[in-house]
């Protein structure tokens, strides 16, 4: 929705043009008084595949009753398919025990052009649900869910959680042009947005990609999260340049996770020399991933092992705390060296301290943290899940080609998210739990 702010104010609505709904939104608008409209000016013809409508208002009103009247009329224009379906949500944050089965949640329905609607086969969970589930982040996401508010992208409760999917496109906004319906698709989407652990998902054409054909939906499923992470540490914030990564030296700090089991693989897909770090019974797993140097924390000093070792030119941090002050001795200072973590401090901060206050404490931390990283002759960073269709295309290939592999520790049918969950929450895991949401 655009606004012009000069009176009257204009508002102009675009959405997918078939021609019978859009004869009736344009009825439904000039039967509304409360609207107070003096013009309402509908044309089919000013985009290719949109319909426009412009109300010129004769009074102010306020954009959020407005958006209010838009979400009934934009549901129709977007979605056909009013649906009723199953997802695992919480009504408060807390525990396991807040987390329950809706067979009547609110139907996820496309909202923008640009968006699919997915039918969900698969869907990992993150360390990052159980999170979300008592809390993390709620600052900082209600005022993105608010920023976004136009577009309705869902209250606050009740949280659907899940942010990675397998699945088959069942409906396209008219703006999509990468995805048709039928094509299985995989993809990790932005946490504003309700989740996939839901028979039903909403996300853009920029947070998805083709599914590797010779994956299954629940080995599919396993990837995308940390795909996406692994992409946004190394290169997004690493800037690794993979075309001349070859032989390069890189630590991968708790290789027997989700982000470590992924991460050794995409760098040895690059050539690159992998160090990394885990407890005695992941050593099998993380050699078969194509581990160079394995460093088994429980029975070595692991500090003064590494002490011993060539540096790094790239070292990747998922657990943060004292282990990247400590990681941050074994920065190569000859080689430009990076030392990426995982443990972003925002969401804690505003969750603390407020949305204002969290970001400036976190940007306060991020400039120490920038010192720190000078001091040790390289530089030291943050990142955080990004969303990322594009990266996935890359990884998809590299799938194909057999150089990576899903690490699916345990599956559990979606009936059972509770045991899923539980699994997640009691840690060492050696790879990914899977909801399968069809199990034979
Ligand atoms: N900022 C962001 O956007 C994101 C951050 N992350 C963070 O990355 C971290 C890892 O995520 P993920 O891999 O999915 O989590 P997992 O739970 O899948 O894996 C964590 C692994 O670390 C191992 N581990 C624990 N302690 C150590 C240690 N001291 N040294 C080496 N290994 C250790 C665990 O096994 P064991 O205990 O048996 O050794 C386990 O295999 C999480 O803390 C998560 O919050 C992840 C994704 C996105």
């Amino acid at each position: 929705m655009k606004t012009n702010k000069r009176a009257p104010a204009i508002f102009t609505f675009q959405f997918h043009n078939t021609s019978s709904v859009f004869s009736k939104i344009e009825q439904k608008l000039k039967m509304l008084p409360k609207l107070h409209l003096s013009t309402v000016n509908c044309s089919t013809k000013l985009l290719n595949c949109n319909g426009v409508i412009n109300l010129i208002l004769k009074d102010k009103l306020s954009q959020k009753s407005l958006s209010r009247f838009w979400e009934p009329v934009q549901q129709r224009a977007y979605s056909s398919k009013a649906i009723k379906m199953s997802a695992w949500q919480v009504h408060e944050y807390g525990g396991l025990d807040q987390l329950s089965l809706s067979t009547t949640a609110r139907a996820a329905t496309i909202k923008h052009p640009s968006e699919l609607l997915i039918k969900v086969h698969a869907a990992s969970i993150n360390p990052i649900d159980v999170r979300m589930m008592g809390g993390y982040g709620k600052n900082l996401l209600n005022v993105m869910r608010k920023q976004k508010d136009t577009m309705n992208y869902g209250t606050e409760f009740p949280l659907t959680l899940g942010r990675d999917f397998s699945g088959t496109v069942v409906e396209v906004g008219c703006r999509v042009t990468k995805f048709k319906v039928g094509d299985e698709v995989w993809g990790a989407i932005g946490a504003f947005r309700p989740g996939t652990h839901a028979e039903y998902t909403v996300t853009s054409q920029s947070e998805i990609s083709k599914k590797p054909s010779n994956l299954t939906h629940v080995e599919a499923a396993s990837v995308p999260y940390v795909a996406a992470t692994t992409w946004a540490a190394l290169k997004t914030v690493g800037h690794l340049d993979h075309t001349k990564a070859s032989g390069q030296r890189i630590l991968i700090l708790a290789g027997s996770g989700g982000i470590g089991t992924f991460a050794i693989q995409l760098a040895k897909a690059w050539g690159m020399n992998v160090t990394t770090t885990c407890s005695t019974d992941a050593t099998d797993l993380v050699t078969s991933l194509g581990a160079d140097t394995v460093v088994d924390y429980t029975t070595s000093k692991v500090w003064s092992e590494l002490q011993r070792m060539k540096r790094f030119q790239y070292i990747l941090d998922p657990l943060g705390g004292d282990m990247t002050d400590k990681a941050a001795n074994f920065l190569s200072p000859w080689k430009n060296s990076k030392l990426v973590t995982l443990n972003f401090p925002l969401l804690k901060n505003s969750d603390e301290m407020g949305v204002v206050a969290g970001l400036v404490k976190s940007a306060v931390t991020a400039g120490l943290t920038t010192l720190k990283g000078i001091q040790s002759g390289g530089s030291i960073r943050w990142a955080a899940f990004n969303p990322n269709g594009q990266a996935l295309d890359v990884v998809r290939r590299l799938v194909e080609d057999g150089k990576i592999k899903p690490v699916v520790y345990q599956v559990f049918p979606f009936l059972e998210a509770h045991s899923a969950y539980q699994k997640v929450i009691d840690g060492h895991l050696r790879g990914k739990v899977v909801l399968d949401f069809e199990p034979a």
